[in-house]
């Protein structure tokens, strides 16, 4: 008895647990959708946020330390934390609401990319002795807007950091030369100048084999789907070919309908009419076939003018009551460029999947149903 009440204490334990974490594991999904959204071109933009965004952190983390060590002004590492946060907070917003802004890509980059250049003047303005390494922060700026950025507004932007960063440095040499020494700062902006233009080039050279990539990538795309057509389509009706049905037959699983539909007197039209006259019929046929297929049915050119409707979950009833309404609506079937008084019959044999048969089985007594309904005359649909 007791066993019994700790087994069913045990269950409902397991059964609150279970609903808990249900329940923790959808509000954590719900607010990674609220926070990056479903998109994963947004998700991509969200996470070079969060990159340049770490790296704006760190490196105001690392002021703040040494300001502590009393390297750095507290109120210049503050102002720049504050500006920095606030600006990174703003992209956020921007990016995360881009697809009601509808701001351009570029627009977008540039202006993070300004922000991170007034970024990169404010550190090399405050760190003192350290401002060497702050200009690391132009590299960073150049490649984060290379995703975006085409290869000549990439240099416009570099362009625009080195006159940031020149007058910065011409600014303080001329107020502070003591601590600012003009030769020093003169040689620092020309490497400085040289790496982000370096930086530049080489970013903009592989923006263009990108490029190149992309458009190769699109043309493979095209000619796979080309490839894709050409080998499941039959080229004269536009219906699947043979291949494509075998395949549409050899994947379903369940009780289904075969229906081989074959034209009347497909050779007296090709003698009397020409082969062009043939074509036409065999497109118009074809035409309205399949105009006449309901979902999940399928329709294939399965010889000469021979074809091929699967009816998957259908009984022979329902198929033969189907067949026989396609059949019927033939009457009125015009072939463009025919004489309208051209009748245009079908004949065709059903038969139903019997348990899991392979289709070939299926397939060949709805041929012998098909061969009967010639021998009976025609225009006419028999299930075998
Ligand atoms: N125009 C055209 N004719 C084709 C094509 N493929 C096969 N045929 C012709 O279709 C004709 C089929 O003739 P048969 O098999 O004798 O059939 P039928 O004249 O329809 O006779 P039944 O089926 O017994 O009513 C042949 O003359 C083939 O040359 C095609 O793509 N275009």
């Amino acid at each position: 008895m007791r066993d019994a009440l700790l087994a069913n204490d045990c269950d409902e334990m397991q059964g609150y647990l279970h609903t808990r974490i249900g329940r923790v594991m959808e509000l954590r999904a719900r607010v990674v959708t609220l926070a990056i959204g479903t998109d994963p071109k947004l998700r991509r933009m969200l996470t070079y946020w969060a990159a340049t965004a770490t790296l704006y952190a760190l490196f105001v983390t690392l002021l703040a330390v040494e300001s502590a060590a009393g390297m750095v002004p507290y109120h210049g590492v503050l102002g720049l934390g504050l500006y920095a946060a606030l600006g990174a907070s703003t992209f956020y917003a921007l990016v995360r609401a881009n697809a009601h802004l509808g701001l351009r890509p570029h627009t977008l980059a540039t202006l993070q990319g300004l922000f991170g250049i007034t970024c990169n003047m404010w550190a090399y303005s405050i760190t003192g002795p350290l401002r060497g390494a702050t200009l690391m922060g132009l590299m960073v700026v150049v490649v984060f807007c290379t995703f975006a950025l085409r290869p000549r507004q990439t240099l416009l932007l570099a362009v625009c950091g080195l006159a940031g960063m020149g007058a910065t440095m011409w600014w303080h040499q001329m107020r502070d030369p003591l601590h600012y020494p003009p030769r020093v700062e003169a040689v620092t902006f020309v490497i400085m100048a040289g790496c982000s233009l370096t930086v530049t080039f080489l970013t903009g050279e592989m923006n263009k084999l990108r490029a190149r990539l992309k458009a190769k990538r699109e043309i493979v795309e095209a000619a796979l789907v080309t490839i894709r057509l050409l080998a499941t389509t039959d080229e004269l009706t536009s219906v699947s070919n043979r291949r494509h049905m075998n395949e549409l037959l050899d994947a379903e699983q369940g009780p289904a309908c075969v229906a081989l539909i074959d034209i009347d007197f497909f050779k007296q039209i090709n003698d009397r009419h020409g082969h062009a006259a043939g074509d036409a019929v065999l497109r118009a046929v074809a035409h309205r076939l399949r105009a006449g297929l309901r979902p999940g049915d399928a329709l294939a050119r399965w010889g000469g003018e021979e074809f091929l409707m699967l009816l998957p979950a259908t009984s022979l009833v329902e198929a033969h009551a189907f067949v026989e309404s396609l059949r019927a609506g033939m009457a009125d079937l015009a072939v463009p460029g025919l004489d309208a008084r051209l009748r245009v019959t079908f004949s065709a044999g059903l038969a139903a999947r019997q348990d899991r048969e392979p289709f070939s089985a299926t397939v060949n007594r709805a041929d012998k149903a098909l061969y009967a309904a010639k021998a009976a005359g025609r225009d006419r649909v028999i299930g075998a």
